[in-house]
C-alpha cells in the first residue's frame, strides 16, 4: 500500500507548494508527487526566455515577466484540468500578484499601467468561478539566513547578483501574504522539523498532515 492510499488522500487532490524563493519548493514537491505518485507541474525555469534579462533590469523586463509567468501557470493549469487532478504544483499563482508584481509595484520597477493592466488580466483570468483552487496550498517557510544560504548552495547566477535586501524584502512580504491568504487551506510546515534530502522516509508524517487536512476541509463541505 502506497502513502496515498494509507493515508486515505484522494486520488484527484491538488497540492500546491508556496514559499519564497530558495525554501525548498521544488525539493518537496518531487518528494511529495513520488509519495502520493501523484504527478507534477514545476515552472521551467532554464527556458524562461525573460528571467536573466529581468534580473539584469527589473524596470524594463517586470512586465514581461509576470506575463510571460501567467501565461505559463494558466498552461498548466489547464493540463491539471484536463488530468482530472492528482498533481503537485511548484508554486501557486496566488503569489504571482499577491508577491512579485505587487512588490515590484510598489518599489517602483514596474509602472502603475503595467500593473493596472496585469491585476485586471490576473483578475479575469484567475479570481473567476471557472478556477479551481487547489485543494490544499503547503507553504513552506523559514529563518531568512536558512533560505538565503540555499539560494547560495544552489547557486543560480543571476539570483547570486541580486542585492541581498531583494531576498530580505521579499521574505517579509511573503509572512504578510500568508497570514492573510483565504483562497484554499494552508498548511504551514517550518523547513527545520524535516529533512527530505537526506532522509527520504521524513516525507511521511507530512503526508499525514496532509491528510488530516483535507479531510478535515472535504467534511466541512458536505
Ligand atoms: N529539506 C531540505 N534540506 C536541505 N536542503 C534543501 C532542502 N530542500 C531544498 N534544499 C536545497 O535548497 C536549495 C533550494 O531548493 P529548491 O527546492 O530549488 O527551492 P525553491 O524551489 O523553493 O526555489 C537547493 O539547493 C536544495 O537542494
Ligand atoms: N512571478 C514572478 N515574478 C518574478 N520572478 C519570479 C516570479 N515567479 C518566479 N520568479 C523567479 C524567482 C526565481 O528566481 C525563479 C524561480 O523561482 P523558485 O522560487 O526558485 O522556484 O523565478
Amino acid at each position: 500500500m502506497n502513502l496515498r492510499e494509507k493515508y486515505n488522500i484522494p486520488s484527484d487532490a491538488v497540492i500546491t507548494i508556496a514559499g519564497t524563493v530558495g525554501v525548498g519548493k521544488s525539493t518537496m514537491t518531487k518528494a511529495l508527487a513520488k509519495a502520493l505518485n501523484f504527478r507534477t507541474s514545476f515552472e521551467k525555469v532554464d527556458t524562461n526566455p525573460y528571467l536573466d534579462k529581468f534580473y539584469a533590469d527589473f524596470h524594463r523586463w517586470s512586465f514581461h515577466l509576470q506575463i510571460y509567468f501567467l501565461a505559463e501557470r494558466f498552461k498548466e493549469q489547464k493540463r491539471i484540468f484536463e488530468y482530472g487532478g492528482g498533481f503537485v504544483q511548484d508554486r501557486s499563482i496566488y503569489e504571482d500578484t499577491g508577491i512579485f508584481a505587487k512588490m515590484h509595484f510598489e518599489k517602483g520597477t514596474m509602472t502603475k499601467v503595467d500593473y493596472e493592466t496585469y491585476t485586471s488580466l490576473f483578475e479575469a483570468m484567475v479570481m473567476t468561478p471557472y478556477f479551481p483552487h487547489p485543494d490544499l496550498l503547503i507553504y513552506l517557510e523559514g529563518s531568512f539566513e536558512d533560505i538565503l544560504a540555499r539560494i547560495r548552495e544552489r547557486g543560480r547566477p543571476m539570483e547570486q547578483q541580486t542585492p541581498v535586501e531583494y531576498w530580505k524584502e521579499m521574505h517579509e512580504r511573503y509572512e504578510q501574504w500568508i497570514n492573510s491568504f483565504n483562497a484554499c487551506p494552508v498548511l504551514r510546515i517550518n523547513i527545520n522539523d524535516y529533512d527530505i534530502v537526506e532522509n527520504e522516509h521524513s516525507i511521511e508524517p507530512i503526508v499525514e498532515k496532509i491528510s488530516y487536512m483535507l479531510n478535515q476541509y472535504r467534511n466541512l463541505k458536505r
